[in-house]
């Protein structure tokens, strides 16, 4: 599901998305909007409709009362925050924070958001809706493991708990890390006017102004690439990346990691070591044009690990790389943005988490850019 060869083929879904969110955002102009929400529920939409063919929006309102974007960002909450039982776990069975408890009431209302979609799904498959699902030219990633769910000769019989299990690691792993990035790649961009002016310059020459972004102009856009990659390399969304456990003691740079230990990296701290890099505080997208073919997100240059590396490396990075790119390339090229208040300084303090957030959302009002109203429908 997340290889670039599928990704090609489910083109249609990102588009479709990006596009109704440029609707939205113009039928609303000159209104402040908060990005990190905008960007959440455009990426929550593009994931749904590849793993189960539609989205979540309603559903989620009438099964739980709460929106997907509040549960997860509660999920991120108590991941990052330090519980005494991981420090001394033979205080673990008293959950003295309450935190096991709190994760527990969350996972039971995303439970039954993907119990719902699940029995959606299976009361579909009829006989002739099975039949029409074969013929289908591709399967969603939701029938793929309920197919495989019912081979039972299958090596490795899943069951639903896993099919519910990797449903919630894709959205969680790819929804509030997507957003974020976008949310603070405008930040740096309205603080630094002049990077945005150079991208939406690149923008109107690759795509021009009579026409809307397509994702076969995105590896025209250096610029804006570039922009991305600065912008995780100051902002990490994931600054620790996820805790690692060594299965056997072992020495890293002279230091014995003992077999058991809980191992953060410390990917931020990274991302501005001046023994790697000039200026390490300025956001300067230009220091990824020189020498490009240094810069990717594999982590195989370990002083940028905005992904991780290794085996553990995120598998979502071709999905990240377009999605990145394609919404915030379509948000710039349709639309100027200022802040609420003209001249305002704005905040970029961060808030400590699991994943790196803004202290405050980034709340900014768009204005036309584009001369034909047509191309905004
Ligand atoms: C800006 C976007 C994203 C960033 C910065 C990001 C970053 C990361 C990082 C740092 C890790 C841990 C790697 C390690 O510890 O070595 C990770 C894991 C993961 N990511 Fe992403 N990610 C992004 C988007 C996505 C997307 C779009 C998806 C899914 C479609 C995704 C799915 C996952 C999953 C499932 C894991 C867990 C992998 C494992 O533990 O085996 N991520 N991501």
């Amino acid at each position: 599901m997340l290889s670039n060869n599928i990704l090609d083929r489910c083109h249609a879904h990102r588009r479709y998305e990006v596009r109704k969110t440029i609707t939205n955002v113009y039928n609303k102009i000159g209104t402040p909007m908060d990005i990190g929400k905008l960007s959440f529920q455009t990426e929550l939409n593009v994931m749904t409709r590849s793993l189960w063919g539609n989205t979540i929006e309603g559903l989620e309102d009438s099964v739980t009362g709460v929106s997907f974007r509040e549960l997860s960002n509660e999920v991120m909450r108590l991941l990052g925050k330090p519980n005494i039982s991981d420090f001394f776990p033979v205080l673990a069975r008293f959950d003295i924070q309450g935190v096991e408890r709190e994760m527990k009431k969350v996972f039971l209302s995303v439970d039954q958001i993907l119990d719902r979609i699940i029995e959606q799904r299976m009361k579909l498959d009829t006989a002739k809706e099975k039949r029409a699902s074969n013929n289908r030219e591709e399967k969603d990633f939701l029938q793929f493991l309920l197919d495989v769910k019912e081979q039972e000769t299958t090596e490795t019989p899943i069951t639903r708990t896993q099919i519910k299990a990797m449903l919630l690691d894709i959205l969680v792993g790819g929804t509030d890390t997507t957003a974020t990035t976008i949310e603070w790649a405008m930040a740096e961009m309205m603080s630094n006017p002049e990077t945005m002016r150079k991208a939406q310059e690149e923008l109107a020459d690759v795509v021009g102004m009579t026409n809307i972004v397509e994702e076969s102009h995105l590896p025209k856009l250096k610029y804006m690439d570039a922009v991305m990659k600065e912008t995780l390399r100051l902002r990490p969304a994931v600054p620790l990346l996820v805790p690692k456990c060594p299965s056997e003691s072992c020495t890293v740079g002279g230091y014995t990691v003992p077999k058991g230990a809980k191992v953060f990296l410390n990917v931020w701290a990274m991302h501005r070591d001046p023994k790697y890099w000039n200026n390490p505080s300025e956001f300067k997208p230009e220091r990824f044009l020189t020498d490009s073919s240094r810069w990717d997100y594999r982590g195989n240059n370990f002083q940028y690990l905005p992904f991780g590396s290794g085996r553990r490396v995120c598998p979502g990075i071709p999905l990240a790389e377009r999605m990145l790119i394609y919404l915030l390339a379509s948000l710039l090229h349709s639309f100027d943005w200022q802040l609420i208040t003209k001249g305002e300084d704005l905040d970029l303090s961060e808030q400590f988490g699991i994943v790196l957030k803004r202290r405050t959302p980034l709340i900014v009002v768009p204005t036309k850019r584009l001369p034909n109203s047509a191309l905004y429908a």
